[in-house]
């Protein structure tokens, strides 16, 4: 073995068993109570103390199949340590800063590995021949399947020469398979810039596919964690925003590999939904007018139209003398209430206040009173006037009432919608309010009154994916949570949802957040160019204003457009999963929602292994319909019936341009029907 690969590999062995060191201590320090205080006032210190510790032992556990640093830097002697110490990294003949995934330091807190978020970490990322910033050379270590160190690769940086990028473009085109992994060992310049962004500014990233936007979103808040942990917390916590849970579990493990344990994922229909499904599709007329802006004003004017003023006199028995409150006097403080915009559960328990407080006086004024307003705020002839006139609200009692009931939409809507947009709105009341189906943009309306009702928790930052798809009431459920900045990802060329924003800058306005920034990605991580350029095709239909991206991958071979007799095709993509599955990686077996059955049977009969996405489980086969494959990926994409693909819904043309760009090496494409037209001037080329 070369001895430069051994002294790393011990050098390995020693920060792993400093790492082992660290757990360990922690870990006591947790159950012998080290440090915490006996007295009462020491609780609090306490608890903080061992949360603390807890949160740091949580991050020290699970690294154990990462390797524990990916790189290192090497300076001259001095630059970055005060004095030589004869050690690995401190020499005369250099100064070595190691990076990985966590810091390790050793026994007397000397660094052996620096976190990538550190500042000196950043010269790994950003130096190159123009601005060395100081290092003379950058190292990446290569890792062979079991885990071991194998290989490096030096590229000298104080000195013309050419840019080493074996062991970065290794790791680019290795085969998928599993969940996302993390790319701190990789993140490109233009993607750290994203990254390191302040936790104040809010971005909104533009990409084609591929162009990682998912993996700098991660990467972003495992940073902002890093650098600004206690204020986030205190504002909330952070969280990610997907479209549905197989992206989430895709995603799932990134974050805690990073050390980010504390992040919360949600997809938009949970966030809104509170706990209730999202199992119906409004068809896309329906989609454009119940996702617009303007159904805000409708729910709020239904919400508030259900507190109204009584015509009665409100008394108040209290040892044996009735107090009265005149309609007149009840108005006036409904009036004042009304005028100050309050919350609607705020509101509600203010007149309560307010008119126990007026017959408090009352009392007051015929000449003193044992009564205390805590006890007048719950006498019940107040609490009934009060449930009378502000009646408690169940939002999807409201919601199915807006939508059911023509007098009651046509009451609420008026003047905000047309006739024939209500039309549209309204639906057959179901047998029972429990039978009621909720699609996802009902359950932004939800949301919509719940935060009337009573202000939602906030959040410190929030990274949404897939956000091409939201609608303006999706985009205001965001925004009512957010404390602090956001991160936007998406491609306006994947929209597939009728309801959805069709421009950056008008999301960024619905977030509030109109002074965050426009950025664009344009280099592609996943797909091979042949692929890339075969999709792009669209473009033209789908977002004629983008660029076509480019790739980062040229691999040959990469493209394969196959047409069978009709009939044949499902045959035919089974025989393509089965031949796939000789080779390395993850296959995903692509096709219109409606065709999945009948290749789950086919698949099934000839004893294929695989798994349904959307389902629980897993293989090395996943059968994925069109409409859930959004942000994945597969090694080796089969795309079943193109045209169906597009036939199935209004912006099939975008849905097919995302079924084509799932793939990392390479794209079968099987057809019997004719290929969509957007797709077939260069076919012959191909
Ligand atoms: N700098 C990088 N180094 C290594 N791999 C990278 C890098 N950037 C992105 N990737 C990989 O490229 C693939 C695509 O990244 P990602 O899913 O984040 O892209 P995306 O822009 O969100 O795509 P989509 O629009 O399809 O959702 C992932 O496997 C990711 O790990």
């Amino acid at each position: 073995m070369e001895p430069e690969i051994r002294a790393e590999r011990e050098y390995l062995q020693a920060c792993r068993a400093e790492l082992d060191r660290m757990r360990k201590e922690i870990n006591s320090a947790i159950e012998t109570g080290m440090g915490e205080g006996d007295a009462v006032d020491d609780k609090y210190f306490n608890h903080v103390l061992r949360q603390f510790r807890t949160e740091i032992a949580e991050e020290l556990a699970d690294i154990d199949d990462a390797p524990l640093f990916f790189g290192h830097l090497d300076y001259p002697p001095g630059e970055v340590y005060e004095a030589a110490r004869g050690s690995h990294t401190r020499s005369p003949e250099h100064d070595l800063v190691y990076l990985g995934r966590r810091g390790i330091r050793d026994d007397d807190g000397e660094p052996l590995v620096i976190d990538w978020r550190a500042p000196l970490a950043r010269a790994f990322y950003e130096a190159d021949h123009d601005h060395p910033m100081g290092v003379r050379v950058r190292r990446r270590y290569g890792f062979d399947q079991a885990g071991l160190l194998s290989a490096y690769e030096d590229e000298p940086l104080d000195r013309p020469g050419s840019s080493a990028n074996r062991l970065l473009t290794a790791e680019i085109e290795r085969p998928r398979q599993g969940p996302m992994r993390d790319i701190v060992a990789t993140i490109q310049p233009d993607q750290m810039r994203l990254v390191r962004a302040p936790v104040d500014r809010t971005l909104c990233i533009q990409g084609a596919p591929g162009t990682g936007k998912t993996a700098v979103g991660l990467h972003r808040l495992a940073y902002l964690l890093y650098t600004e942990r206690v204020r986030l917390q205190k504002a909330g916590g952070v969280a990610v925003i997907g479209p549905n849970r197989s992206f989430l579990s895709y995603i799932a493990g990134v974050l805690p590999a990073l050390g980010e344990v504390a992040v919360s994922q949600a997809t938009i229909d949970e966030l809104t939904g509170a706990g209730l499904p999202a199992e119906r599709v409004d068809d896309p007329r329906t989609a454009r007018v119940k996702g617009d802006v303007r159904m805000a004003e409708v729910v709020r004017r239904q919400l508030w139209a259900r507190i109204r003023p009584v015509d009665r006199t409100l008394e108040v028995k209290y040892q044996h003398r009735t107090w009265r409150l005149y309609p007149e006097d009840i108005a006036e403080e409904l009036a004042e209430i009304l005028s100050r915009g309050a919350d609607y559960s705020a509101g509600r328990e203010l007149l309560a206040q307010r008119l126990a407080h007026r017959i408090l006086r009352e009392m007051e004024r015929a000449g003193g009173t044992s009564a205390t307003l805590h006890q007048l705020r719950r006498n019940g002839a107040i609490t009934k006037l009060v449930r009378e006139m502000w009646p408690a609200v169940e939002p999807a009692r409201l919601i199915h009432d807006l939508l059911t009931d023509k007098d009651c939409l046509a009451e609420a809507a008026d003047g905000v919608l047309t006739a024939e947009e209500q039309e549209v709105l309204l639906r057959p009341r179901p047998r029972s309010r429990k039978a009621m189906t909720w699609s996802t943009l009902d359950l932004a309306l939800l949301d919509e009154v719940a935060a009337l009702v009573e202000r939602p928790a906030k959040l410190g930052h929030v990274v949404v994916d897939e956000a091409q798809d939201l609608s303006p009431m999706h985009l205001r459920a965001i925004a009512r949570r957010l404390a602090g900045a956001c991160t936007v990802l998406g491609d306006v060329a994947q929209a597939t949802s009728p309801s959805a924003v069709r421009d950056w800058a008008t999301v960024l306005t619905h977030l509030e957040r109109s002074t965050g920034r426009i950025e664009e990605l344009t280099h592609g991580y996943r797909v091979p160019a042949d692929v890339l350029d075969f999709a792009a095709r669209l473009l033209p239909h789908i977002a004629p204003d983008l660029r076509s991206p480019t790739s980062f991958r040229h691999s040959a071979d990469a493209l394969h457009l196959t047409e069978t007799a009709p009939g044949e095709t499902v045959a035919t993509a089974v025989m393509a999963c089965a031949t796939a599955l000789k080779q390395e990686g993850s296959i995903g077996l692509l096709a219109a929602d409606d065709d999945i059955p009948e290749l789950h049977r086919a698949l099934t009969e000839r004893g294929l292994d695989h798994a349904v996405l959307g389902t629980d489980g897993a293989a090395r086969i996943t059968l994925a319909p069109v409409s859930l494959a959004k942000g994945l990926e597969y090694d080796t994409v089969l795309v079943v019936e193109p045209a169906r693909i597009v036939a199935a819904e209004e912006r099939g043309l975008q849905r097919l341009y995302v079924a084509l760009t799932r793939a990392v090496s390479t794209l079968h494409v099987l057809h019997a029907d004719r290929l969509p037209e957007p797709l077939l001037p260069q076919t012959a080329a191909v």
